[in-house]
């Protein structure tokens, strides 16, 4: 394995890192913790960087693994037990408060084999806007033959908090109308499409159309199937029992001013999500770790 290679970058306002470790290469922003890109040699990259992104100080990034918490989506359709820890009447940004705000690197450091990059975002005195909680947040991402993302809440309060969250994960596919998703067959999902149905999947999913879908009581593994580029990215999971599939399409795609028109081609999010009935309790003193693990195989 060779030795790391760490190169600081600017992006347009925002400082992130460019880290070769072996045949990975990542690159990630302060800002949110967010992964931007991850690329293993020889391969289309596996994370996705929409060419059409902004890298601007307090503006959330369209692109790689944004971090979702401690709501995930609209804060209005998560349980009341996620609600009820918001204690504001200004509107609620979507997706929480923690994707456009700068954490702090705990490090970038080899681990045997592995390269171990750490983000910290310690709870500041009295929570965070509107949320008055005291939650330590660490994002960790070791590189080796896979990526491995893992978000982990620790509750330093004296009162249980109640958090949805997820690693939004943009996945590069050849084009999103030729790929297949694995793992899903007969699980319900949640329809948000068409008025949030319960609805059960029947075979692999295929895309046709604009796709936004909470599935529950997911398996640890899911897979991307794309022949075009003959792969299958693999999804490991852990600490979560629920996934959001996204992909906005046309009309959406378009209305979007940092996306290609045609960028949604590109692009398929499959979120590792704590959500609806998934949601993490917090006792005082109690963590929870989010986890994704990401790779490829030859089709
Ligand atoms: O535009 P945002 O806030 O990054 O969200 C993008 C998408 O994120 C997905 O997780 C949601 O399910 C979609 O409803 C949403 O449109």
């Amino acid at each position: 394995m060779s030795t790391p290679n760490v190169e600081a970058v600017k992006l347009d306002e925002l400082n992130c890192w460019r880290i070769r470790h072996g045949q990975a290469e990542l690159l990630v922003a302060q800002q949110g913790a967010h992964i931007l890109s991850y690329q293993v040699a020889g391969q289309p990259p596996l994370i996705w960087l929409n060419d059409e992104a902004v890298f601007k100080a307090g503006k959330s990034i369209r692109a790689g693994v944004p971090v979702c918490w401690p709501w995930f989506g609209n804060l209005a359709r998560n349980p009341q037990s996620v609600q009820a820890m918001r204690i504001s009447s200004e509107p609620a940004a979507p997706h929480g408060l923690v994707r456009a705000i700068d954490w702090e690197l705990g490090g970038i450091e080899a681990e045997g084999e592995s390269l171990k990059i750490e983000f910290l975002l310690p709870c500041p005195e009295g929570g965070l806007p509107g949320w008055p909680h005291k939650v330590d947040l660490k994002l960790s991402i070791r590189l080796d033959e896979q990526l491995h993302i893992s978000l982990t809440s620790h509750n330093q309060g004296t009162d249980t908090v109640t958090i949805s969250q997820a690693l939004h994960s943009y996945f590069a596919v050849s084009d999103v109308r030729n790929v297949h998703v694995e793992g899903l067959d007969g699980l319900s999902y949640i329809e948000t499409l068409d008025d949030w149905k319960t609805v059960t999947q029947s075979g692999d999913l295929h895309f046709t159309g604009e796709t936004d879908r909470i599935y529950l009581d997911t398996p640890t593994q899911l897979s991307i199937v794309d022949p075009s580029w003959e792969r299958r990215i693999e999804l490991t999971s852990s600490g979560s029992r629920s996934a959001v599939i996204w992909n906005p399409w046309t009309e959406r795609a378009a209305a979007f001013s940092d996306m290609a028109d045609d960028g949604w081609q590109r692009m398929l999010c499959i979120e590792t999500a704590n959500v609806m009935g998934d949601v993490v309790a917090l006792a005082p003193g109690a963590s929870h770790t989010l986890g994704v693990s990401i790779g490829s195989k030859v089709l």
